[in-house]
């Protein structure tokens, strides 16, 4: 009797989301000093908002500042959106931070400019001096102002930005990071000059963004609670290195303590949120 072997079936093909952000064994150190990053691994994937926590010093705002060429990268690798940061030549960095909407806790608002046309800045990102004066078209303009009613304050687009309150002027800021049609959106400390109450909405716009445009959001913040509230993972730095990453709704804050040398008080939180 002979037996004849059947061809397999081809496999079903199981398709892994591709990482926007693909951080492996990061290492960063300014000039000759201490790493300040120490074989750091991150990866952030389309619509998730991921929170960064560590105490002040541990490598937060080195990390997103590697992720757009801002940081020297010493060892290990940072790709975005398919580019390998650290090989990237300064017009080529251009392009990639054109890609990347960032917002600040200070919001980095012109605060003698119009609410309108601080967003209308936003279109700028990349399009080097030469267009830079060419002004703005009615598509931009349009667009600027669907932004603004998108994160609630039309109403105060002719105003000058430096009239407005904290929580409405980083309103305007993330606008602003939107008009660049971001594949990114980097966020450090964005809350901590905001009341309790104005940083709730800030963080639940940016998640809110992230869901509904499929855009990776990576935000830092000192406030355990905050970030327990408002993300998706959360990645926990501790002297340069990733002592925590999990999804959020595996965490409670008496883990992400550790992530801490003295862990906040309630009352710290508190004044941090505060403040
Ligand atoms: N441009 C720089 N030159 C030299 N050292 C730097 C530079 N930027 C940051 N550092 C050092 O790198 C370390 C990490 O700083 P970083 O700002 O990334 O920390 P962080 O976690 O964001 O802190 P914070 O919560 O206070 O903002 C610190 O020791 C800091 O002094």
């Amino acid at each position: 009797m002979t037996t004849t072997t059947a061809p397999l079936p081809p496999a079903p093909s199981v398709t892994t989301p591709e990482p926007l952000v693909s951080v492996r064994g990061l290492r960063v150190a300014y000039g000759d000093g201490p790493l300040v990053l120490d074989g750091v691994d991150l990866d952030l994937f389309a619509g998730e908002t991921v929170a960064l926590l560590g105490s002040s010093g541990s490598g937060k705002s080195t990390l997103m500042r590697s992720l757009t060429g801002f940081a020297p990268i010493t060892g290990g690798s940072a790709r975005v959106a398919g580019h390998d940061v650290g090989a990237l030549r300064r017009g080529q960095l251009r392009g990639l931070r054109a890609q990347v909407g960032q917002v600040f806790q200070q919001f980095n608002l012109v605060g003698r400019l119009s609410v309108l046309t601080n967003v209308l800045t936003g279109a700028l990102h990349g399009a080097g001096p030469i267009n830079a004066v060419g002004g703005f078209t009615s598509a931009d303009r349009q667009r600027a102002l669907a932004l603004l009613d998108r994160v609630g304050i039309a109403h105060k687009a002719t105003d000058q930005a430096r009239t407005l309150s904290g929580g409405q002027q980083q309103r305007v800021a993330i606008a602003r990071a939107l008009m660049q049609r971001p594949r990114l959106i980097l966020a450090d400390e964005p809350v901590a000059s905001l009341d309790p109450s104005m940083s709730h909405q800030v963080l639940e716009l940016l998640q809110e963004i992230a869901r509904t445009d499929g855009i990776p959001v990576l935000v830092s913040l000192h406030v355990l609670h905050l970030a327990l509230e408002h993300s998706d993972r959360v990645v926990g730095l501790r002297h340069g290195e990733v002592l925590v990453s999990a999804p959020t709704a595996e965490l409670d804050a008496d883990r992400l303590a550790a992530v801490y040398d003295v862990p906040p008080t309630d009352e710290q939180e508190a004044d941090d949120v505060a403040r």
